[in-house]
């Protein structure tokens, strides 16, 4: 049910989470404490060749998880026990999750911290900051405690495909998903700022092949698609092409999502066009938490990495049409039976 309009959030979720490294989204600075040594149990799983320089992927039920997340995915599965009004921000890699990071906090924060205001959180802070990684902390005893000691509401992000949150169908899910060719160009831009050399044709063969980390990406995507088709009010499937196109209108949405919608009084002081802004690529972008600093201690890839061009149809710039079919009629076949499609237009 929808809190009334104008109710205290209560606590602010994540107001402090700059002094905590442990909250930045990335790789987790130590391995779970439950598994020690993480080769006793990912040496058994199936692993893929990977272009070079690229990290180790193993074929956890179904998917191609990087090896480090390989025991958060069994540490969720088993012991990931949502409230009720928790939300979870999923995505695949490189699809939107910054933004939506983004979006949400400032929705669910913004009695707290209003986006218009000069001392706005994701005004000194990188997005990823702002909420936490699932994949940072769980898992871990420390981690799991952090996240216990949250407040409520809380908000929270995974690239974790739905099937390793079997707990996920007791929160509301916030997922992104993004035009697959402009993905994995967004992937190979990314991985460049640490492997210059590293070729598109290989990214694009791993993402072809599934074996990309997270992937096949049309499992992930069709995951959360029928999930949001069987429980629309627990899972709010976004389009990173249509949030370019009506980012006011999905903050309404998501808004009512999350159970907090805008009032006729803050329609009419603009707030959703402040969230909006505060938000918006060309902003987050000239900010100095997002130019300057890297995204962890364990991640040593630079903050601005996350975010390059913010723009619908840039794989014609990259791809030939060869490719682009090549993919298109894979994401086509393997998501037909979901009955989802994707639009191949330019921006
Ligand atoms: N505010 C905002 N608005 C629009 N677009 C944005 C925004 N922030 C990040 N981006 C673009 O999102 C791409 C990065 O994806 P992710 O945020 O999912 O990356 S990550 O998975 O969290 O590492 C990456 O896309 P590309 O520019 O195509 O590489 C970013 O530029």
């Amino acid at each position: 049910m929808a809190k009334a309009p104008g109710a205290p959030l209560g606590p602010v979720p994540f107001a402090d989470v700059e002094a905590d490294s442990g909250l930045v989204s990335g790789v987790p600075e130590q391995l779970p404490e439950e598994h020690a040594d993480p080769d006793d149990l990912v040496s058994a799983l199936p692993s893929a060749p990977r272009p070079k320089g690229l990290s180790s992927l193993r074929l956890y039920d179904g998917f191609w998880l990087p090896e480090w997340s390989v025991p958060v995915a069994v540490a969720l599965q088993r012991r990931f026990e949502p409230r009720p009004d928790d939300v979870v921000v999923a995505s695949f890699p490189k699809c939107g999750t910054t933004w939506v990071n983004a979006l949400t906090f400032a929705t669910m924060a913004r009695r707290a911290h209003p986006a218009a205001g000069a001392g706005h959180p994701l005004l000194r802070l990188n997005p990823h900051q702002c909420v936490p990684f699932l994949e940072a902390l769980f898992g871990s005893r420390r981690g799991e405690a952090r996240l216990a000691a949250l407040p409520s509401p809380r908000l929270m992000n995974t690239h974790m495909p739905l099937a390793m949150m079997p707990g996920g169908g007791g929160c509301k899910v916030v997922y992104v998903c993004r035009e697959p060719k402009d993905m994995v160009v967004s992937l190979w831009h990314f991985h460049r700022r640490l492997h210059p050399e590293l070729p598109l044709a290989d990214v694009f063969e791993a993402v072809c092949g599934g074996a990309v980390g997270y992937g096949p990406v049309w499992d992930h995507i069709a995951g959360y698609w029928s999930a949001s088709a069987a429980r629309p009010d627990g899972v709010l499937f976004l389009r990173y092409e249509e949030l370019l196109r009506d980012p006011a209108g999905h903050v309404r949405e998501l808004a009512r999502f999350v159970g907090l919608p805008f009032s006729g009084a803050e329609e009419d002081a603009g707030v959703v066009h402040d969230i909006v802004n505060l938000c918006s690529f060309g902003h987050l972008k000239t900010l100095e938490a997002n130019k300057t600093g890297h995204m962890n201690a364990g991640l040593p890839i630079p903050r601005d990495a996350l975010f390059r061009k913010g723009v619908a149809g840039d794989w014609v710039n990259h791809m030939t049409p060869e490719m682009a079919r090549r993919l298109d009629d894979i994401v086509a076949d393997k998501l037909h039976a979901a009955g989802l499609t994707f639009l191949h237009a330019r921006e």
